[in-house]
Protein backbone atom coordinates (compact mmCIF):
# COMPACT_ATOMS: atom_id res chain seq x y z
CA UNK A 1 0.00 0.00 0.00
CA UNK A 2 1.53 3.16 -0.93
CA UNK A 3 0.72 5.82 1.75
CA UNK A 4 0.48 10.02 0.53
CA UNK A 5 1.14 12.52 3.54
CA UNK A 6 -2.68 13.14 3.08
CA UNK A 7 -3.44 9.53 4.61
CA UNK A 8 -1.15 10.41 7.44
CA UNK A 9 -2.94 13.28 8.58
CA UNK A 10 -4.61 12.62 12.14
CA UNK A 11 -8.47 14.26 13.05
CA UNK A 12 -8.26 17.45 15.52
CA UNK A 13 -11.61 18.54 17.01
CA UNK A 14 -10.97 21.74 16.67
CA UNK A 15 -8.87 24.95 16.93
CA UNK A 16 -6.77 24.57 20.10
CA UNK A 17 -7.74 27.87 22.12
CA UNK A 18 -6.19 26.89 25.88
CA UNK A 19 -2.63 27.76 26.90
CA UNK A 20 -0.96 24.56 27.58
CA UNK A 21 0.37 23.51 30.88
CA UNK A 22 3.41 23.25 28.77
CA UNK A 23 3.69 26.32 26.91
CA UNK A 24 6.65 28.20 28.88
CA UNK A 25 9.05 24.71 28.30
CA UNK A 26 8.34 24.52 24.56
CA UNK A 27 9.02 27.99 23.55
CA UNK A 28 12.62 27.19 23.54
CA UNK A 29 12.04 23.25 22.26
CA UNK A 30 13.40 22.65 18.71
CA UNK A 31 13.63 19.69 16.90
CA UNK A 32 17.12 17.82 17.54
CA UNK A 33 18.18 14.08 17.45
CA UNK A 34 16.54 13.19 20.49
CA UNK A 35 13.22 15.26 20.07
CA UNK A 36 10.79 16.48 17.78
CA UNK A 37 9.48 19.92 17.95
CA UNK A 38 5.42 20.53 17.61
CA UNK A 39 5.28 21.09 14.21
CA UNK A 40 7.89 19.29 12.38
CA UNK A 41 6.55 15.70 11.29
CA UNK A 42 8.65 12.09 11.37
CA UNK A 43 8.91 10.42 7.96
CA UNK A 44 7.01 7.17 7.26
CA UNK A 45 10.40 5.84 5.17
CA UNK A 46 13.66 5.76 6.61
CA UNK A 47 15.87 4.43 3.29
CA UNK A 48 16.93 6.52 0.74
CA UNK A 49 15.63 4.34 -1.95
CA UNK A 50 12.50 4.49 -0.06
CA UNK A 51 12.46 8.23 0.07
CA UNK A 52 13.83 8.42 -3.40
CA UNK A 53 10.83 6.62 -4.39
CA UNK A 54 8.43 9.47 -3.83
CA UNK A 55 9.94 11.89 -6.16
CA UNK A 56 8.46 14.76 -3.65
CA UNK A 57 10.46 17.67 -1.89
CA UNK A 58 10.71 16.59 1.75
CA UNK A 59 7.59 18.70 2.93
CA UNK A 60 5.80 16.47 0.62
CA UNK A 61 7.11 12.80 1.84
CA UNK A 62 4.59 10.90 3.49
CA UNK A 63 5.12 11.79 7.72
CA UNK A 64 3.75 11.38 10.78
CA UNK A 65 3.03 14.11 13.12
CA UNK A 66 5.17 13.98 16.22
CA UNK A 67 3.35 12.99 19.54
CA UNK A 68 4.19 15.37 22.92
CA UNK A 69 2.61 18.39 24.56
CA UNK A 70 1.40 21.58 22.85
CA UNK A 71 1.48 24.99 23.46
CA UNK A 72 -2.17 25.49 22.57
CA UNK A 73 -4.49 22.90 23.68
CA UNK A 74 -8.27 22.15 22.74
CA UNK A 75 -9.89 21.28 26.04
CA UNK A 76 -10.48 23.52 29.47
CA UNK A 77 -8.74 20.99 31.66
CA UNK A 78 -10.71 21.89 34.72
CA UNK A 79 -13.32 21.04 32.64
CA UNK A 80 -12.33 17.62 31.63
CA UNK A 81 -13.57 14.22 31.92
CA UNK A 82 -11.68 11.33 30.95
CA UNK A 83 -12.64 7.71 30.61
CA UNK A 84 -10.25 4.75 30.34
CA UNK A 85 -11.22 1.19 28.99
CA UNK A 86 -8.70 -1.90 28.38
CA UNK A 87 -10.21 -4.50 26.08
CA UNK A 88 -9.33 -7.33 24.68
CA UNK A 89 -6.48 -10.06 25.45
CA UNK A 90 -4.28 -9.12 28.60
CA UNK A 91 -0.82 -7.64 27.64
CA UNK A 92 2.12 -6.85 30.12
CA UNK A 93 2.19 -3.01 31.43
CA UNK A 94 -1.49 -2.23 31.18
CA UNK A 95 -1.79 -1.21 34.50
CA UNK A 96 1.59 0.82 33.68
CA UNK A 97 -0.76 2.90 30.79
CA UNK A 98 -3.41 3.21 33.01
CA UNK A 99 -1.46 4.53 35.97
CA UNK A 100 0.70 6.99 32.90
CA UNK A 101 -2.60 8.57 31.93
CA UNK A 102 -4.29 9.43 35.39
CA UNK A 103 -0.88 11.01 36.18
CA UNK A 104 -0.14 13.11 33.97
CA UNK A 105 -3.98 14.28 33.07
CA UNK A 106 -4.48 15.01 36.97
CA UNK A 107 -0.41 16.00 37.88
CA UNK A 108 0.14 18.33 34.54
CA UNK A 109 -2.88 19.20 33.52
CA UNK A 110 -5.20 19.25 36.37
CA UNK A 111 -8.22 17.04 35.63
CA UNK A 112 -10.00 16.17 38.09
CA UNK A 113 -12.59 13.37 36.85
CA UNK A 114 -10.79 10.14 35.89
CA UNK A 115 -13.57 7.21 35.35
CA UNK A 116 -12.33 3.46 34.29
CA UNK A 117 -15.24 1.47 32.66
CA UNK A 118 -15.06 -2.08 33.44
CA UNK A 119 -14.41 -4.88 31.75
CA UNK A 120 -14.02 -3.52 28.18
CA UNK A 121 -16.33 -1.91 26.18
CA UNK A 122 -18.98 -4.29 27.60
CA UNK A 123 -18.64 -1.46 31.08
CA UNK A 124 -19.97 0.80 28.45
CA UNK A 125 -23.35 -1.30 27.34
CA UNK A 126 -26.74 0.49 28.16
CA UNK A 127 -26.95 -2.63 31.37
CA UNK A 128 -23.84 -1.40 32.61
CA UNK A 129 -22.68 1.96 32.31
CA UNK A 130 -22.40 2.37 36.00
CA UNK A 131 -19.81 -0.02 35.82
CA UNK A 132 -17.05 2.51 36.24
CA UNK A 133 -13.95 3.03 38.44
CA UNK A 134 -12.81 6.15 39.59
CA UNK A 135 -9.22 6.37 39.45
CA UNK A 136 -7.17 8.92 40.94
CA UNK A 137 -3.64 9.08 41.43
CA UNK A 138 -4.11 7.18 44.79
CA UNK A 139 -5.86 4.55 43.53
CA UNK A 140 -3.53 3.73 40.60
CA UNK A 141 0.07 4.31 42.61
CA UNK A 142 1.04 0.90 42.80
CA UNK A 143 -1.10 -0.85 39.79
CA UNK A 144 2.22 -1.11 37.84
CA UNK A 145 3.19 -4.00 40.42
CA UNK A 146 0.90 -6.29 39.00
CA UNK A 147 0.02 -7.84 35.18
CA UNK A 148 -3.90 -7.63 33.86
CA UNK A 149 -5.66 -4.44 34.30
CA UNK A 150 -7.33 -3.16 36.94
CA UNK A 151 -9.94 -2.19 34.75
CA UNK A 152 -11.09 -6.01 33.53
CA UNK A 153 -10.85 -6.47 30.10
CA UNK A 154 -13.53 -8.74 27.71
CA UNK A 155 -14.36 -9.59 24.04
CA UNK A 156 -17.93 -9.16 22.54
CA UNK A 157 -19.40 -6.98 20.24
CA UNK A 158 -20.87 -3.49 21.52
CA UNK A 159 -23.19 -1.47 19.79
CA UNK A 160 -21.41 1.63 18.82
CA UNK A 161 -24.10 4.27 19.39
CA UNK A 162 -24.93 2.67 22.85
CA UNK A 163 -21.44 3.14 23.75
CA UNK A 164 -21.57 6.62 22.54
CA UNK A 165 -25.19 7.40 25.08
CA UNK A 166 -22.73 6.06 27.69
CA UNK A 167 -19.87 8.40 27.22
CA UNK A 168 -22.65 11.45 26.95
CA UNK A 169 -23.83 10.18 30.21
CA UNK A 170 -20.92 10.43 32.01
CA UNK A 171 -20.07 13.31 30.74
CA UNK A 172 -16.88 11.96 29.30
CA UNK A 173 -14.94 14.79 27.26
CA UNK A 174 -11.97 12.09 26.44
CA UNK A 175 -11.50 8.73 25.89
CA UNK A 176 -8.63 6.04 25.99
CA UNK A 177 -8.80 3.14 24.06
CA UNK A 178 -6.19 0.16 25.42
CA UNK A 179 -7.03 -2.12 23.02
CA UNK A 180 -5.33 -4.70 19.98
CA UNK A 181 -6.78 -4.87 16.48
CA UNK A 182 -10.19 -5.35 17.88
CA UNK A 183 -10.12 -2.61 20.15
CA UNK A 184 -8.94 -0.21 17.54
CA UNK A 185 -11.72 -1.31 15.39
CA UNK A 186 -14.27 -0.92 18.07
CA UNK A 187 -12.64 2.77 18.31
CA UNK A 188 -12.97 3.71 15.07
CA UNK A 189 -16.37 3.21 14.56
CA UNK A 190 -17.25 4.87 17.97
CA UNK A 191 -15.66 8.14 16.83
CA UNK A 192 -17.20 7.84 14.00
CA UNK A 193 -20.87 7.37 15.51
CA UNK A 194 -19.34 10.18 18.07
CA UNK A 195 -19.09 12.61 14.91
CA UNK A 196 -22.02 11.71 13.31
CA UNK A 197 -23.68 12.51 16.43
CA UNK A 198 -22.09 15.85 16.76
CA UNK A 199 -20.79 15.22 19.72
CA UNK A 200 -16.90 16.41 20.62
CA UNK A 201 -15.56 13.70 22.30
CA UNK A 202 -11.57 13.03 21.73
CA UNK A 203 -10.47 9.29 21.18
CA UNK A 204 -7.63 8.28 21.21
CA UNK A 205 -6.07 4.90 21.10
CA UNK A 206 -2.92 3.05 22.88
CA UNK A 207 -2.37 -0.06 20.84
CA UNK A 208 -1.86 -2.98 22.78
CA UNK A 209 -0.79 -6.46 21.65
CA UNK A 210 1.51 -9.22 22.39
CA UNK A 211 1.18 -10.88 19.46
CA UNK A 212 2.93 -7.31 17.96
CA UNK A 213 0.62 -7.59 14.82
CA UNK A 214 -0.35 -3.80 14.74
CA UNK A 215 1.61 -2.15 11.83
CA UNK A 216 2.96 1.66 12.39
CA UNK A 217 4.53 1.02 15.26
CA UNK A 218 7.87 -0.04 16.22
CA UNK A 219 6.99 -2.42 18.62
CA UNK A 220 3.60 -3.05 20.70
CA UNK A 221 4.45 -2.57 24.43
CA UNK A 222 4.51 -5.53 26.50
CA UNK A 223 5.96 -7.95 23.85
CA UNK A 224 9.44 -7.42 25.60
CA UNK A 225 8.13 -8.87 28.40
CA UNK A 226 5.77 -11.42 26.86
CA UNK A 227 8.48 -13.04 24.74
CA UNK A 228 11.11 -12.45 27.86
CA UNK A 229 9.05 -14.44 29.72
CA UNK A 230 8.38 -17.31 26.71
CA UNK A 231 12.15 -17.63 26.53
CA UNK A 232 12.03 -18.96 30.08
CA UNK A 233 10.14 -21.70 28.77
CA UNK A 234 12.10 -22.28 25.50
CA UNK A 235 15.27 -22.89 28.21
CA UNK A 236 13.42 -25.07 30.45
CA UNK A 237 12.27 -27.69 27.24
CA UNK A 238 15.31 -27.38 25.78
CA UNK A 239 17.19 -28.33 29.44
CA UNK A 240 14.48 -31.35 29.03
CA UNK A 241 14.84 -32.54 25.70
CA UNK A 242 18.84 -32.21 25.93
CA UNK A 243 18.28 -34.79 29.25
CA UNK A 244 16.44 -37.14 27.68
CA UNK A 245 17.68 -39.75 25.00
CA UNK A 246 16.05 -39.03 21.61
CA UNK A 247 14.42 -35.52 23.29
CA UNK A 248 11.84 -33.84 21.67
CA UNK A 249 11.00 -30.34 22.66
CA UNK A 250 8.32 -28.28 21.75
CA UNK A 251 6.96 -24.79 22.98
CA UNK A 252 3.64 -23.79 21.47
CA UNK A 253 3.81 -19.59 22.18
CA UNK A 254 1.21 -16.98 21.55
CA UNK A 255 0.38 -15.72 18.04
CA UNK A 256 -2.62 -15.84 16.73
CA UNK A 257 -1.59 -14.59 13.22
CA UNK A 258 1.76 -13.21 13.99
CA UNK A 259 5.02 -15.12 14.73
CA UNK A 260 6.56 -12.26 16.61
CA UNK A 261 6.73 -13.94 20.05
CA UNK A 262 8.60 -17.22 18.59
CA UNK A 263 11.18 -15.03 16.56
CA UNK A 264 11.84 -13.19 19.76
CA UNK A 265 11.85 -15.84 22.29
CA UNK A 266 13.76 -18.19 19.96
CA UNK A 267 16.36 -15.43 19.03
CA UNK A 268 16.21 -14.66 23.13
CA UNK A 269 18.00 -18.01 24.31
CA UNK A 270 19.17 -19.54 20.69
CA UNK A 271 18.24 -22.58 21.76
CA UNK A 272 15.75 -23.40 19.02
CA UNK A 273 16.31 -25.88 16.17
CA UNK A 274 12.77 -25.27 14.52
CA UNK A 275 10.83 -22.24 14.59
CA UNK A 276 7.36 -22.37 12.97
CA UNK A 277 5.05 -19.01 12.68
CA UNK A 278 1.92 -18.69 10.62
CA UNK A 279 3.91 -16.53 8.08
CA UNK A 280 6.17 -19.26 6.87
CA UNK A 281 4.08 -22.82 5.71
CA UNK A 282 5.32 -25.69 6.61
CA UNK A 283 4.67 -29.51 5.37
CA UNK A 284 5.56 -32.56 7.91
CA UNK A 285 5.87 -35.24 5.12
CA UNK A 286 8.26 -35.79 2.30
CA UNK A 287 12.21 -35.45 2.24
CA UNK A 288 12.06 -31.86 2.92
CA UNK A 289 9.40 -32.23 5.71
CA UNK A 290 9.53 -31.21 9.06
CA UNK A 291 9.39 -34.89 10.36
CA UNK A 292 12.54 -35.58 8.15
CA UNK A 293 14.60 -32.79 9.61
CA UNK A 294 13.51 -33.36 13.45
CA UNK A 295 14.53 -37.41 12.63
CA UNK A 296 17.77 -35.90 11.40
CA UNK A 297 18.63 -33.56 13.53
CA UNK A 298 18.25 -36.40 16.35
CA UNK A 299 20.00 -39.07 15.01
CA UNK A 300 22.90 -35.78 14.49
CA UNK A 301 22.37 -34.27 17.78
CA UNK A 302 20.27 -36.48 20.14
CA UNK A 303 17.36 -33.78 20.51
CA UNK A 304 15.97 -31.47 18.80
CA UNK A 305 13.91 -28.28 20.47
CA UNK A 306 11.01 -26.76 18.30
CA UNK A 307 9.30 -23.25 18.96
CA UNK A 308 6.19 -23.07 16.97
CA UNK A 309 4.10 -20.23 16.91
CA UNK A 310 -0.19 -21.37 18.17
CA UNK A 311 -1.22 -19.62 14.71
CA UNK A 312 1.65 -21.94 12.77
CA UNK A 313 0.49 -24.73 10.60
CA UNK A 314 -2.98 -24.09 10.68
CA UNK A 315 -3.44 -25.70 7.17
CA UNK A 316 -2.40 -29.14 8.33
CA UNK A 317 -4.94 -29.00 10.95
CA UNK A 318 -7.79 -28.59 8.59
CA UNK A 319 -6.78 -30.98 6.07
CA UNK A 320 -6.83 -33.56 9.12
CA UNK A 321 -10.39 -31.74 10.18
CA UNK A 322 -9.10 -30.59 13.33
CA UNK A 323 -9.78 -27.03 12.73
CA UNK A 324 -13.31 -25.59 11.90
CA UNK A 325 -14.41 -21.65 11.62
CA UNK A 326 -15.33 -21.37 14.65
CA UNK A 327 -14.79 -17.57 16.08
CA UNK A 328 -14.47 -15.99 19.94
CA UNK A 329 -16.74 -13.40 20.83
CA UNK A 330 -14.75 -10.71 18.87
CA UNK A 331 -14.88 -12.99 15.83
CA UNK A 332 -11.49 -14.10 16.24
CA UNK A 333 -10.49 -17.32 14.78
CA UNK A 334 -10.70 -20.16 17.37
CA UNK A 335 -7.58 -22.05 16.50
CA UNK A 336 -6.76 -25.68 16.19
CA UNK A 337 -3.83 -26.90 18.52
CA UNK A 338 -0.78 -27.24 16.60
CA UNK A 339 1.22 -28.35 19.68
CA UNK A 340 -0.30 -31.26 19.95
CA UNK A 341 -0.92 -32.13 16.53
CA UNK A 342 3.32 -31.96 16.49
CA UNK A 343 3.85 -33.84 19.47
CA UNK A 344 1.71 -36.63 17.81
CA UNK A 345 3.33 -36.91 14.42
CA UNK A 346 6.87 -36.90 15.62
CA UNK A 347 6.53 -39.38 18.12
CA UNK A 348 4.90 -41.48 15.52
CA UNK A 349 7.13 -40.88 13.34
CA UNK A 350 10.24 -41.23 15.38
CA UNK A 351 8.90 -44.62 16.68
CA UNK A 352 8.37 -45.62 13.07
CA UNK A 353 11.83 -45.41 12.37
CA UNK A 354 13.06 -46.99 15.56
CA UNK A 355 13.96 -44.37 17.67
CA UNK A 356 12.25 -44.11 21.54
CA UNK A 357 11.51 -40.21 21.74
CA UNK A 358 11.00 -38.83 24.64
CA UNK A 359 8.56 -35.88 23.85
CA UNK A 360 8.46 -32.96 26.15
CA UNK A 361 5.77 -30.26 24.93
CA UNK A 362 5.03 -27.18 27.07
CA UNK A 363 2.15 -24.89 26.44
CA UNK A 364 2.75 -21.67 28.58
CA UNK A 365 -0.19 -19.85 27.15
CA UNK A 366 -1.79 -17.25 29.34
CA UNK A 367 1.60 -17.56 31.23
CA UNK A 368 3.42 -15.39 29.28
CA UNK A 369 0.81 -12.33 28.96
CA UNK A 370 -0.52 -11.89 32.88
CA UNK A 371 3.00 -10.72 33.83
CA UNK A 372 3.85 -7.35 34.76
CA UNK A 373 6.00 -5.32 32.75
CA UNK A 374 9.58 -5.18 32.52
CA UNK A 375 11.46 -1.93 33.32
CA UNK A 376 11.92 -1.15 29.63
CA UNK A 377 8.35 -1.87 28.96
CA UNK A 378 7.11 0.12 31.98
CA UNK A 379 8.81 3.06 30.67
CA UNK A 380 7.50 2.57 27.34
CA UNK A 381 3.70 2.82 28.81
CA UNK A 382 4.45 5.21 30.84
CA UNK A 383 5.62 7.50 27.75
CA UNK A 384 3.31 6.62 25.92
CA UNK A 385 0.32 7.52 28.09
CA UNK A 386 1.81 10.60 28.44
CA UNK A 387 2.04 10.95 24.73
CA UNK A 388 -1.74 10.06 24.51
CA UNK A 389 -2.77 12.48 27.33
CA UNK A 390 -0.84 15.08 25.50
CA UNK A 391 -2.60 14.25 22.06
CA UNK A 392 -6.29 13.98 23.95
CA UNK A 393 -5.75 17.59 25.21
CA UNK A 394 -5.02 18.65 22.08
CA UNK A 395 -7.97 17.84 20.69
CA UNK A 396 -6.94 14.76 18.50
CA UNK A 397 -9.35 12.51 17.59
CA UNK A 398 -9.55 8.57 16.20
CA UNK A 399 -5.80 9.13 16.28
CA UNK A 400 -3.69 6.14 18.32
CA UNK A 401 -0.40 6.97 19.56
CA UNK A 402 2.73 4.97 18.76
CA UNK A 403 6.82 5.13 18.50
CA UNK A 404 7.91 4.83 15.41
CA UNK A 405 11.46 4.51 14.10
CA UNK A 406 12.15 5.24 17.95
CA UNK A 407 10.11 8.74 17.78
CA UNK A 408 6.72 9.14 19.66
CA UNK A 409 3.66 9.66 16.84
CA UNK A 410 -0.01 10.19 15.95
CA UNK A 411 -1.49 7.42 13.32
CA UNK A 412 -4.88 7.92 12.22
CA UNK A 413 -6.62 5.17 13.31
CA UNK A 414 -8.35 3.79 10.11
CA UNK A 415 -4.41 2.91 9.60
CA UNK A 416 -3.67 1.14 12.66
CA UNK A 417 -6.38 -1.86 11.21
CA UNK A 418 -5.88 -0.92 7.82
CA UNK A 419 -3.86 -4.77 7.58
CA UNK A 420 -1.71 -6.59 10.48
CA UNK A 421 1.91 -6.39 11.18
CA UNK A 422 3.60 -9.84 10.47
CA UNK A 423 6.98 -11.46 9.95
CA UNK A 424 8.18 -10.85 6.56
CA UNK A 425 9.98 -13.95 5.11
CA UNK A 426 11.73 -11.62 3.57
CA UNK A 427 12.64 -9.16 6.51
CA UNK A 428 15.69 -9.48 8.39
CA UNK A 429 13.97 -10.70 11.58
CA UNK A 430 12.91 -13.96 9.83
CA UNK A 431 16.42 -13.93 8.23
CA UNK A 432 18.08 -13.72 11.84
CA UNK A 433 16.12 -16.74 12.64
CA UNK A 434 17.23 -18.57 9.80
CA UNK A 435 20.69 -17.73 10.79
CA UNK A 436 19.95 -18.93 14.84
CA UNK A 437 19.12 -22.02 13.47
CA UNK A 438 21.38 -22.62 11.38
CA UNK A 439 19.22 -22.67 7.70
CA UNK A 440 21.34 -20.30 5.95
CA UNK A 441 24.00 -21.69 4.71
CA UNK A 442 23.88 -22.74 1.37
CA UNK A 443 23.17 -26.54 0.81
CA UNK A 444 26.82 -28.92 -0.04
CA UNK A 445 27.37 -29.07 -3.81
CA UNK A 446 25.18 -32.01 -5.00
CA UNK A 447 26.04 -34.34 -7.59
CA UNK A 448 24.66 -33.79 -11.02
CA UNK A 449 21.00 -34.93 -11.00
CA UNK A 450 20.71 -35.45 -7.27
CA UNK A 451 18.09 -33.52 -5.19
CA UNK A 452 20.23 -29.86 -5.24
CA UNK A 453 20.21 -30.28 -8.69
CA UNK A 454 17.97 -26.96 -10.42
CA UNK A 455 18.47 -24.99 -13.42
CA UNK A 456 21.29 -22.22 -12.62
CA UNK A 457 20.08 -19.25 -11.74
CA UNK A 458 16.67 -20.55 -10.19
CA UNK A 459 15.73 -20.10 -6.94
CA UNK A 460 14.81 -22.61 -4.98
CA UNK A 461 10.47 -21.49 -4.23
CA UNK A 462 10.12 -20.22 -1.25
CA UNK A 463 8.41 -21.54 2.08
CA UNK A 464 8.71 -24.76 4.33
CA UNK A 465 10.19 -26.48 2.28
CA UNK A 466 13.35 -23.90 1.04
CA UNK A 467 13.01 -21.87 3.99
CA UNK A 468 12.70 -24.00 7.15
CA UNK A 469 12.86 -27.45 7.19
CA UNK A 470 15.53 -29.02 4.58
CA UNK A 471 15.87 -27.13 1.05
CA UNK A 472 18.05 -24.66 2.16
CA UNK A 473 20.20 -27.42 4.47
CA UNK A 474 21.61 -25.05 6.87
CA UNK A 475 25.55 -25.13 8.56
CA UNK A 476 23.83 -27.87 11.41
CA UNK A 477 22.96 -30.01 8.10
CA UNK A 478 25.56 -29.77 6.37
CA UNK A 479 27.13 -31.82 9.48
CA UNK A 480 24.71 -34.22 9.74
CA UNK A 481 24.21 -37.75 8.04
CA UNK A 482 21.70 -38.73 5.54
CA UNK A 483 18.88 -39.67 7.49
CA UNK A 484 18.68 -43.14 8.65
CA UNK A 485 22.18 -43.97 8.65
CA UNK A 486 23.81 -44.43 12.29
CA UNK A 487 23.80 -42.03 15.24
CA UNK A 488 26.85 -39.78 15.38
CA UNK A 489 28.26 -39.35 18.89
CA UNK A 490 26.23 -37.07 20.98
N1 LIG B 1 -14.10 -5.31 13.63
C1 LIG B 1 -14.56 -4.83 14.78
N2 LIG B 1 -15.44 -3.81 14.80
C2 LIG B 1 -15.91 -3.31 15.96
N3 LIG B 1 -15.55 -3.78 17.19
C3 LIG B 1 -14.68 -4.78 17.25
C4 LIG B 1 -14.13 -5.36 16.04
N4 LIG B 1 -13.30 -6.34 16.40
C5 LIG B 1 -13.33 -6.38 17.76
N5 LIG B 1 -14.15 -5.44 18.25
C6 LIG B 1 -14.42 -5.21 19.68
O1 LIG B 1 -13.24 -4.71 20.32
C7 LIG B 1 -13.06 -5.35 21.58
C8 LIG B 1 -11.71 -5.98 21.65
O2 LIG B 1 -11.50 -6.83 20.52
P1 LIG B 1 -10.68 -8.18 20.63
O3 LIG B 1 -10.48 -8.69 19.26
O4 LIG B 1 -11.31 -9.09 21.61
O5 LIG B 1 -9.29 -7.77 21.30
P2 LIG B 1 -8.10 -6.84 20.83
O6 LIG B 1 -8.54 -5.43 20.98
O7 LIG B 1 -7.03 -7.19 21.79
O8 LIG B 1 -7.76 -7.21 19.43
C9 LIG B 1 -14.20 -6.34 21.74
O9 LIG B 1 -15.17 -5.77 22.60
C10 LIG B 1 -14.73 -6.52 20.35
O10 LIG B 1 -16.10 -6.78 20.29
O1 LIG C 1 -7.71 -14.56 25.74
P1 LIG C 1 -8.10 -15.52 24.70
O2 LIG C 1 -9.46 -15.23 24.20
O3 LIG C 1 -7.89 -16.92 25.09
O4 LIG C 1 -7.18 -15.22 23.46
C1 LIG C 1 -5.91 -15.68 23.21
C2 LIG C 1 -5.33 -14.79 22.15
O5 LIG C 1 -5.03 -13.54 22.70
C3 LIG C 1 -3.74 -13.13 22.30
O6 LIG C 1 -2.88 -13.28 23.40
C4 LIG C 1 -3.72 -11.68 21.91
O7 LIG C 1 -4.80 -11.35 21.13
P2 LIG C 1 -5.46 -9.90 21.21
O8 LIG C 1 -4.31 -8.92 21.16
O9 LIG C 1 -6.34 -9.85 20.03
O10 LIG C 1 -6.17 -9.78 22.47
C5 LIG C 1 -3.36 -14.07 21.17
O11 LIG C 1 -1.99 -14.30 21.09
C6 LIG C 1 -4.10 -15.31 21.55
O12 LIG C 1 -4.40 -16.08 20.43
MG1 LIG D 1 -6.60 -8.75 18.46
Amino acid sequence: MTLHLDDLRVRHLGECRYDSPFSEMLAAKRTSPHYVAEGDRVLLDDTVSMLAEHDVRPEQLPSFEAAGPRRKIYFDPAQVTAGVVTCGGLCPGLNDVIRGLVQELTVHYGVRRILGFRNGFRGMTAARRDDTIDLTPDRVRDIHNAGGTILGSSRGAQDADEMVDSLVLRGIDVLFVIGGDGGMNAATNLAAAIRRRGHEIAVIGVPKTIDNDLPYTDQSFGFQSAFAQAANFISSVAVEAAASPDGIGIVKLMGRHSGFIACYASLARNAADVVLIPEVPFVLDGPDGLLARVEQHVRAKGHVVIVVAEGAGQDLLRERGLLGDATDASGNAKLGDIGVLLREAITAHLTDVGLAPTVRYIDPSYAIRSVTANAYDSVYCLRLAYAAVHAAMAGRTETAVVRWRRRFVHVPMPLIISHRNEVDPDGDLWMSVLEATGHLVPPPAQPAGGRGDREPGRRRPRGPVADLVGGTAGRRDAELPEAGSARTAR
